[in-house]
């Protein structure tokens, strides 16, 4: 669970490139919910995750994670709570390790231990195993190194490893976007089952609009620091992309300027 009161983040306070980067956001996601995030640029979606993540520390406001209060907490504090996919395939995981060393740390994400005890024999057998789920040979080559896989593998690889550690809340911003389109699809694909598999509550930023209404069971609009659609159930199971402009040009009396959105 997921419950985010009034956040509000300012970069760059008081000087002459303040900028309000979230405005009093509220949001509460219920365990096991899949949301999709979706805004154009600026609006504040990495910002909001990586308020969750812990790795932005907000001005105001208080955001509570399975329970517990992290507002104040260092994104370490935060780690056996909740794990996060960057668009950079290169950004989740250390390139000169190998990929049993990548996935023994994440199996032992917030565990204050080091990297020889996540190595045990019952782990390296999980992470064999999850490795060989993903169908593409990658458990016959667990002793490379991360830095040598293409972008495609290495997220499938992050995927694997937010959903190691017993946490359940899984940060994806625009984990696909810089695939390409067979190996986005592969990836997406995978997070549906694994957000499945795993009950997982799911925060996912994209651009497309078809996939912030087909992916998951609900779907939040940013704008400018503040969430301006929040659509679920059977409204948003009927809703097209034209609806989703249509919404947004009647919450904000503009029209939706953003191409990327437009043509995702
Ligand atoms: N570290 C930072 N320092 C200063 N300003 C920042 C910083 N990070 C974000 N901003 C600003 O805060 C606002 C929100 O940025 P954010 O990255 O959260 O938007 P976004 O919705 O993820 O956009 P995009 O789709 O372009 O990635 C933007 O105006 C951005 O320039």
């Amino acid at each position: 669970m997921i419950s985010v009161e009034s956040l509000a983040v300012v970069f760059n306070k008081g000087t002459p490139l303040e900028r309000r980067a979230l405005r009093g956001v509220s949001l509460a996601v219920a365990s096991g919910e899949f949301c999709c995030v979706i805004g154009s640029n600026g609006a504040g979606k990495s910002t909001l995750l990586g308020a969750i993540a812990g790795d932005v520390l907000p001005d105001s406001g208080r955001i509570v994670l399975a329970g517990r209060d992290v507002s104040r907490l260092p994104a370490e504090a935060r780690a056996g709570l909740v794990a996060r996919v960057f668009q950079d395939p290169l950004a989740g995981s250390c390139g000169a390790l190998t990929i049993a060393e990548n996935l023994a740390l994440a199996a032992a994400r917030g565990q204050r231990r080091g990297l020889a005890p996540a190595l045990g024999r019952a782990r390296a057998e999980t992470i064999r195993t999850r490795v060989a789920e993903l169908g593409i040979g990658l458990e016959d080559r667990l002793g490379v190194p991360m830095g040598s896989l293409s972008g495609g593998q290495r997220q499938a690889l992050s995927l694997v490893m937010a959903t190691l550690a017993p946490s359940s809340i899984v940060l994806l911003d625009e984990h696909t976007a810089a695939l390409d389109p067979a190996n986005a699809e592969f990836v997406l694909d995978l997070t549906r089952q694994l957000a499945e598999r795993f009950s997982l509550t799911v925060l996912m930023v994209t651009h497309s609009m078809r996939q912030a209404l087909d992916l998951g069971t609900r779907t939040l609009m940013l704008h400018e620091g503040e969430i301006v659609l929040d659509m679920t159930g059977a409204e948003r199971a009927s809703l097209t992309v034209e609806d989703l402009v249509e919404r947004f040009r009647t919450a904000r009396g503009q029209e939706l300027a953003e191409d990327r959105l437009l043509v995702g």
